[in-house]
């Protein structure tokens, strides 16, 4: 029942997300989980086009598709405070920058948007936005400022220069006081409905990836430093101001974005939060 499903789990190719997909290559074996590792922006395609049945996706993306899918409990990629790479990379501080041309990236959905929100409302300014690939020094050939998120971001930050650099999950708690949610786990209603214990295992699978991760993240930092550069100390602190769980705290400030968004007419609907139920799943197979 479920137990040979075929399910595709996308995974987020970036540092952020690695504690709940880290652990997991063992039990996507031996559980037939077939796992894709794509940009974020890529990942909210895929879910959206049924090439994925369950994802890590931008928030932003789950709230335009909130009737589709269903949030994983527990898990996401928050911070209450500094999250280190989702930077605005600025020539001149933000009140010169305000109504200038900002250069985005094409990978990210979620921090787009709250540069939009944080923009229009926070700084009251109005800037031109153009797309760019995520590469700083094209994005500030024809811009004053440039938003990267993920590891070219953290790339960036290491050789800023003279740039002023804000990092936008720390000017979101300064504003709110609350956290923020840019990634959740998503499932698709329909492959919920057809395959309810296969999620229920792959959630506990990376619930399991996760305490694996925090609890030893020096597996985590010295595959940091290999595979992208820096110091451990550096690692060390970025696995520990991002937040991976999804309680209260991290759903009341992504539903002030959500609202925030709404308001500003970047999103259609208002978005009402809907979590898979484990309980659901054990009762099907009884
Ligand atoms: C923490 C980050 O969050 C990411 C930002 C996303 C977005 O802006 O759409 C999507 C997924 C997150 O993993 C990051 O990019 O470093």
């Amino acid at each position: 029942m479920g137990r040979e499903s075929p399910l595709t789990l996308g995974r987020i190719d970036y540092a952020n997300a690695w504690p709940l997909f880290h652990h997991l290559d063992g039990y996507a074996g031996e559980a037939g989980v077939r796992i894709v590792s794509r940009v974020p922006a890529e990942l909210n395609r895929a879910l959206r086009e049924g090439e994925t049945d369950i994802s890590a996706i931008s928030s932003f993306a789950y709230a335009q598709n909130s009737e589709d899918y269903l949030l994983l409990p527990d898990l996401s990629v928050s911070s209450v405070g500094r999250v280190n790479s989702i930077l605005l990379f600025m020539k001149r501080p933000l009140e010169q920058v305000k109504n200038g041309r900002i250069a985005l990236t094409t990978a990210s959905a979620t921090s787009v948007n709250l540069l939009k929100i944080i923009m229009a409302k926070y700084a009251e300014g109005q800037p031109q936005y153009e797309r760019a690939e995520p590469d700083l020094d094209s994005m500030l050939e024809n811009a004053d400022a440039a938003l990267l998120i993920g590891d070219p971001a953290i790339r960036a930050s290491w050789s800023a220069g003279k740039l002023h650099v804000l990092d936008l999950g720390e000017l979101w708690h300064r504003w709110t006081g609350l956290g923020m949610t840019y990634a959740v786990v998503a499932v698709r209603k329909e492959a919920a409905a057809r395959w309810p214990q296969a999620i229920a295992s792959l959630l506990q699978a990376m619930r399991e990836s996760k305490r694996l991760s925090l609890g030893n993240p020096q597996a985590l930092i010295d595959h940091a430093c290999r595979t992208i550069g820096g110091e451990p100390g550096y690692w060390a602190r970025y696995f520990t101001e991002l937040r991976y769980d999804f309680g209260p705290m991290q759903q009341q400030g992504l539903a002030l974005y959500f609202r925030l968004a709404r308001q500003l007419g970047l999103l259609e609907r208002d978005v009402h939060m809907e979590f898979f139920s484990e309980q659901s799943a054990l009762q099907v197979n009884e």
